[in-house]
């Protein structure tokens, strides 16, 4: 089978639970290589610690996540050794948080944030690394001149775009996003919005992405999973989900929407 006809990320029966309590309960999926994965739900729904345990961050209680390695095929990431999982998260896999301060490195330049990435792929050449950042800041529309500050001189939205350029820069295939655009002013969200759907399409990229705003989840994704209560109870094309919802709660959350 090649590459391209198999599923990059699997998860079986994933379940989380904190003490007696399931965040998240029997999730199953498969995503294939340029699809974007929306995932939804309201506050408290599971979605973030769904997330965490697609990227390894944590391990599920029961079931599984099996990534598609370059050597070996699909392996079960909790199986994986430490180093090999951080290997992952530094090359093949890329996560932007919710907050650029827990995706960014505060203490270094702008530059300094797109070339470690990059260093730790192996870049070595420093005008190469430097070149290769220019190139990253043109393209999340940050003016070449503030390469040298820190990103706590940045606004909100520039240092969400930086921290899309650190993450972008090593050719991820799969990206996971927290929100990416919480917590920004309208006009800012639109605009880092559609970087995020340009970027998406251009580098080909797959992408799982938690969000409780069915409208980012419109824009950017191909399929639609939503979550009440730690439970998947839709599951679909992203139109046609939120053209024909099935479920009463998927039904409520679109008429909301259409409301305002
Ligand atoms: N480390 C933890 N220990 C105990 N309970 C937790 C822990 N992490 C999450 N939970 C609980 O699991 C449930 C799901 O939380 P989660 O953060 O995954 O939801 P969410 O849909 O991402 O919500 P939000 O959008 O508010 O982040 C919540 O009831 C939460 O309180």
């Amino acid at each position: 089978m090649s590459g391209a006809e198999a599923p990059l990320l699997v998860a079986r029966g994933v379940t989380k639970r904190f003490g007696d309590f399931a965040a998240c309960e029997e999730v199953g999926f498969s995503l294939w290589p340029g699809e974007v994965l929306g995932i939804v739900g309201e506050s408290g729904s599971g979605k973030t610690t769904l997330l965490k345990c697609l990227s390894g961050e944590i391990e599920p209680s029961r079931g599984e996540v099996l990534y598609s390695t370059r050597a070996e095929g699909l392996k079960d990431i909790a199986a994986m050794s430490e180093p090999e999982r951080r290997m992952l998260q530094r090359t093949d896999w890329a996560f932007v948080h919710q907050n650029p301060r827990d995706g960014l490195r505060l203490s270094v330049s702008a530059g300094a944030n797109i070339g470690e990435r990059l260093m730790a792929v192996g870049a070595r050449h420093y005008g190469n690394i430097r070149a290769e950042a220019l190139d990253w800041l043109e393209r999340v529309e940050i003016r070449a001149e503030r390469i040298d500050d820190l990103p706590a001189t940045f606004s909100g939205g520039m240092q969400q775009r930086l921290q899309i350029a650190r993450n972008l820069v090593s050719n991820p295939r799969l990206v996971f996003m927290d929100e990416p655009t919480g917590g920004l002013d309208v006009s800012v969200q639109a605009r880092l919005l559609d970087l995020i759907r340009t970027l998406v399409r251009r580098l080909g990229l797959s992408v799982v992405i938690v969000t409780h705003d069915l409208a980012v989840a419109r824009l950017l994704s191909t399929r639609l999973m939503v979550m009440q209560g730690g439970h998947v109870i839709e599951h679909g094309l992203t139109d046609q989900v939120l053209d024909d919802p099935q479920a009463p709660y998927t039904q409520l959350l679109v008429s909301s929407v259409l409301q305002v």
